[in-house]
C-alpha cells in the first residue's frame, strides 16, 4: 500500500506539525483509512498520573521531617529529669575499733567496781573474752562510695556466708575522718541551704555505741555536727543580717512511757512534757540564739536531760530520739517577727541505736526500752522502704508506717518540707563482733540510696490531697502565738532562771563556764509558741501544690506535645512508605521505556538498512508491514530530500527571480515561445529532454513561489483553464503536471 504524503498528513495530523514549510493541500480530498488515533504517550509518562504526581520533585529534596530535633528540645523536661534524678544522700561512717574495745572495757570495769544495773552475770562474764579474742575488722572501705563487709572467720566456717560489697554511698568516712571533715562533707552543704532559707534533715541511724549520738553532738574537745553547725550559723552572722533574721532554737526527745506508750519531753529550760496534736506539737519552746557559745550551753543543758543509761555495750547509751530544730526566721521591715512562711529549718534526729539483747543484756526496765527503741529502728526502716516500694510501685501505701512511731509520725512533715535536703547518716562498729549488726543494718539500709524525692513527693502530696489533715487556720495560730507570748508568765520567770540553770549544769559536768552578759541573760527568753511545726508545715504545703501544678501542667503540656509528634511520626512514615513504592514504580517505568526506547531504536535502524537497498516507492511498498510511524519516518527523510534538491532548484533559480518577478509570465511564455520559434524546433520533447526536466520543474516551483510570495497573482483552477490554452501551453502544463506528479505535489498554474 502507497501512502502520499499528504494522506500521512491526514492520518497523523500530530506528525505534520513537525513538518514545517509543508503548507497543507486543500485541493486534496481527506481520506481517513484509519480512525482518528490519540497522540501515543511519551514513555515516562506512561504510569498513572497519581503515581507520577510524586515524582514531580525529586524524593532526596524532601526534607525529612525533624521530629529528633523536636525531641532533643529539652525545654521543661531536662529542669524535670534533673530534679527527678536527686536520690535520698545516704552516708556513713564507721566508728574507731580502738575507742569500741576502751569503752567495751570501761564498761566491764565499772561493773565490777559498782554495784551497777543491770546485773547480768552471764554478758559480763562473756566481755573480757572476746576483748581478748577479736582483733579483726569486719568492715572495710573500698571506696569513697563503697564498701566490703566480711564475716568472721568463725561464721564463715560454719555457714558458708560470704563478704557483701555495699555501695551506692554518697559518702563512707572511715574510722580516721574527723568531726570536721564529716562536717564539711555531710552538714556543711544544709547550713549553706538554711542560711539561704532552704529546710533539711539528718537522721542518724545505726546500732548502740556505734558513734550517732557522739557524730551529732560530740564532745567538749572535739564538737559534733550541731555544736559546728551552730558556731558556724552564729559566727558567721554580722551585724546587717542579724538585723534581718533571727536563729531559734528547739529541742525535745521521744521516749518510752514504761514501755508501753511513747512520751515527748522538751529538753530545753526545765523541761515539760509536749504532745502532738494533728501532726503539731504542743507546748514545744524556742530558744532565741544569740551566739555560739549561749547555743553550746543550751544544747549541753538539753543533753543532761536526755534519758541515757549505761548497757553492756555503751556506758551512756541513748534511751530516746532526740530532735533538734534550729529554725531560722527573717523579719518583717516594721522590726517585728513574722509568720513562719519565710523560715526554713534544719532538723537533726539521733535515733537511740538497736540493741540486741544478748549484748546489753538488759532486764526489767531497759529491756522494755530496748525493745521502743528497737521497734523505733524497725519502723525507721520500714517507712523508708516504703518509700522505695511505693516509688516502684504508687498503689502500695506509703504513709501507714509513719504513723506506728511518733518520731516518725514527725518527721513525716519535715520529709516533704526538707525534700532533697534529707540525708541519712548510718554508723557501724567495725569489730568482728559486730558482724551481725553491722550486715544487718547495712542490707536493710543500702536500698534507701534509691530513693528519689521528686517521685515520692509527687505522690505522697497527690495522696495527702486525697484526705487533707484538718489544720488550724494559720490566721488562728498566729493569733495563738501572740496570745501566748503576751499571757504565759512562765515564759518571763523561765528567763531568769536560765542562765543560772546553765551556768550550774555546765559547772557540773566539767564543761566550760557559760559566760552570759547581763544584758544577754535578760533578753534571753523562751518563747512558747502553739502549733509552730504544723504552722510552717501548712505554708510549706502551699507552696508545693503551687510548684506541683505548674509541673503538671508542663508535664501535660508535654504529654500532648509526644502525642502529636507521635502522630507525625506516623504519617511521616506513611508517606515515606509511599514514596518508596512511587520510587519502584518510576524505576519500573523507566526501564519499560527504555526497553520500549531500543525497540524503536532497532526498528529504525531496520527501516534504515533497507532504505539504502531501495527506493522510495518500493520502500512504501516493502514497508506496507511496517507501522504507520515508521511509514512517517521514512516518508520524512524522503521529503527532506526532496526539500533538500529543491532548496538547490530556488538557489540556482535566485538569479532568475529579479527579472521574472518584473515581467509577467505571459511574457515569459511569450519569450519562450520565440525562443523556441528561432531554434525552429517543433519537437517539445526535445527541447524538455535538452533543458531537462528538472529546469522546467524549477521554473514552475520558481512560479509557485512567486506566486505564494505576491498574492495579487491570479491563480485558478486548471480545469477552468483549459479551454482558453493554446494547444503549446496546453503540452507545457503537461509537463508541468507530470513533474508535479513527480513530486507528490498538486499542480498549481499561472494565468
Ligand atoms: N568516731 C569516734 N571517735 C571517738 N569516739 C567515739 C567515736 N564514735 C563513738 N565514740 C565514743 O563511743 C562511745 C559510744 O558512742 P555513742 O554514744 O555516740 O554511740 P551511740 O551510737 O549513740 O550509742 P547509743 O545508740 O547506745 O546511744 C562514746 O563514748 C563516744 O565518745
Amino acid at each position: 500500500m502507497k501512502y502520499t504524503i499528504g494522506q500521512l498528513i491526514q492520518i497523523f495530523p500530530e506528525e505534520k506539525m513537525e513538518t514545517k514549510g509543508s503548507s497543507p493541500c486543500p485541493y486534496t480530498a481527506t481520506v481517513r483509512r484509519n480512525p482518528h488515533r490519540k497522540a501515543r504517550a511519551t514513555p515516562f509518562s506512561t504510569a498513572p498520573v497519581s503515581l507520577l504526581q510524586p515524582s514531580a520533585s525529586p524524593p532526596q529534596n524532601i526534607p525529612s521531617f525533624p521530629i529528633e530535633e523536636i525531641l532533643s528540645m529539652e525545654v521543661p523536661e531536662k529542669k524535670l529529669t534533673e530534679a527527678s534524678s536527686e536520690n535520698l544522700k545516704v552516708f556513713m561512717r564507721i566508728r574507731t575499733l580502738n575507742i569500741q574495745r576502751e569503752t567495751l572495757k570501761k564498761v566491764s570495769e565499772m561493773k565490777k567496781t559498782k554495784n551497777t544495773w543491770p546485773k547480768n552475770p552471764k554478758s559480763t562474764n562473756a566481755l573480757p573474752k572476746k576483748l581478748k579474742k577479736s582483733n579483726e575488722v569486719c568492715v572495710t572501705v573500698n571506696d569513697a562510695h563503697s564498701v566490703t563487709v566480711s564475716p568472721p572467720q568463725s561464721l564463715q566456717d560454719g555457714k558458708r556466708i560470704k563478704s557483701e560489697v555495699y555501695q551506692g554511698f554518697s559518702q563512707v568516712f572511715s574510722s580516721e575522718a574527723s568531726q570536721r571533715e564529716v562536717y564539711e562533707k555531710m552538714v556543711s552543704p544544709l547550713v549553706e541551704d538554711l542560711l539561704n532559707g532552704r529546710s533539711g534533715m539528718l537522721a542518724a541511724l545505726g546500732p548502740s555505741c556505734s558513734g550517732k549520738t557522739h557524730t551529732i553532738f560530740g564532745c567538749g574537745r572535739d564538737p559534733g555536727m550541731v555544736p559546728l553547725a551552730l558556731d558556724r550559723i552564729l559566727s558567721q552572722e554580722d551585724n546587717k543580717m542579724q538585723s534581718q533574721r533571727i536563729f531559734y532554737l528547739s529541742m525535745f526527745e521521744i521516749s518510752s512511757e514504761k514501755g508501753k506508750s511513747e512520751k515527748i519531753f522538751d529538753l530545753l529550760k526545765d523541761g515539760a512534757d509536749l504532745f502532738i496534736h494533728q501532726s503539731s506539737i504542743k507546748g514545744m519552746r524556742e530558744a532565741i540564739l544569740y551566739d555560739p557559745l549561749q547555743a553550746e550551753s543550751l544544747i549541753a543543758s538539753g543533753l543532761l536531760k536526755r534519758a541515757t543509761a549505761m548497757t553492756n555495750s555503751n556506758n551512756q547509751s541513748s534511751r530516746s530520739q532526740c530532735i533538734i530544730n534550729i529554725r531560722c526566721e527573717y523579719k518583717e521591715v516594721n522590726g517585728e517577727v513574722g509568720d513562719n512562711s519565710n523560715s526554713a529549718v534544719l532538723t537533726i534526729v539521733d535515733l537511740a541505736g538497736a540493741e540486741r539483747e544478748k549484748k546489753t543484756g538488759n532486764q526489767g526496765i531497759r529491756l522494755l526500752e530496748s525493745n521502743f527503741i528497737n521497734n523505733t529502728s524497725m519502723v525507721f526502716g520500714l517507712c523508708l522502704r516504703s518509700l522505695l516500694e511505693h516509688q516502684k510501685n504508687p498503689r502500695k501505701p506509703m504513709r501507714k508506717h509513719f504513723q506506728n512511731s511518733l518520731v516518725m509520725f514527725y518527721t513525716y512533715e519535715i520529709i516533704w518540707k526538707a525534700r532533697n535536703g534529707w540525708l541519712q547518716l548510718l554508723t557501724v562498729r567495725p569489730g568482728e563482733e559486730d558482724y551481725l549488726d553491722t550486715s544487718f543494718l547495712l542490707r536493710q539500709a543500702s536500698p534507701y540510696t534509691k530513693i528519689k524525692f521528686d517521685i515520692i513527693e509527687e505522690h505522697g502530696i497527690l495522696n495527702h490531697n486525697k484526705r487533707p489533715v484538718q489544720r488550724t487556720p494559720s490566721y488562728v495560730q498566729l493569733k495563738r502565738m501572740k496570745l501566748s507570748k503576751n499571757e504565759d508568765p512562765e515564759i518571763n520567770q523561765g528567763s531568769d532562771e536560765c542562765p543560772q540553770l546553765l551556768n550550774k549544769e555546765a559547772a557540773a559536768k566539767g564543761m566550760k563556764d557559760v559566760s552570759l552578759t547581763d544584758s544577754r541573760v535578760q533578753s534571753e527568753e523562751i518563747i512558747s509558741i502553739e502549733a509552730n511545726v504544723g504552722n510552717i508545715l501548712r505554708v510549706d504545703q502551699v507552696e508545693l501544690e503551687r510548684k506541683e501544678r505548674n509541673h503538671h501542667i508542663l508535664q501535660n503540656f508535654g504529654k500532648a506535645l509526644w502525642k502529636v509528634l507521635k502522630e507525625y511520626k506516623k504519617k511521616l512514615e506513611v508517606a515515606e512508605n509511599e514514596i518508596c513504592t512511587l520510587r519502584n514504580c518510576l524505576t519500573s517505568e523507566k526501564s519499560r521505556s527504555a526497553e520500549l526506547e531500543n525497540q524503536l531504536r532497532d526498528w529504525q535502524s531496520n527501516c534504515c538498512c533497507r532504505e539504502g537497498k531501495k527506493s522510495l516507492d518500493c520502500e512504501v511498498a516493502e514497508n506496507e508491514t511496517c507501522t504507520p510511524r515508521d511509514h512517517i519516518t521514512n516518508e520524512k527523510t524522503r521529503f527532506s530530500k526532496l526539500e533538500y534538491e529543491l532548496r538547490d532548484w530556488r538557489s540556482n533559480c535566485s538569479s532568475r527571480k529579479g527579472i521574472l518577478s518584473e515581467v509577467s509570465f505571459r511574457e515569459v511564455d511569450e519569450f519562450e515561445r520565440k525562443d523556441l520559434e528561432d531554434h525552429q524546433s517543433n519537437d517539445y520533447n526535445k527541447v524538455e529532454s535538452s533543458t531537462g526536466d528538472a529546469t522546467a520543474a524549477e521554473d514552475q516551483e520558481n512560479t509557485n513561489e512567486l506566486n505564494a510570495e505576491s498574492p495579487q497573482w491570479n491563480v485558478k483552477e486548471p480545469a477552468v483553464l483549459s479551454g482558453s490554452c493554446s494547444s503549446t501551453d496546453q503540452e507545457y502544463r503537461r509537463k508541468e503536471e507530470s513533474f508535479g506528479n513527480n513530486k507528490f505535489l498538486n499542480p498549481i498554474h499561472i494565468q
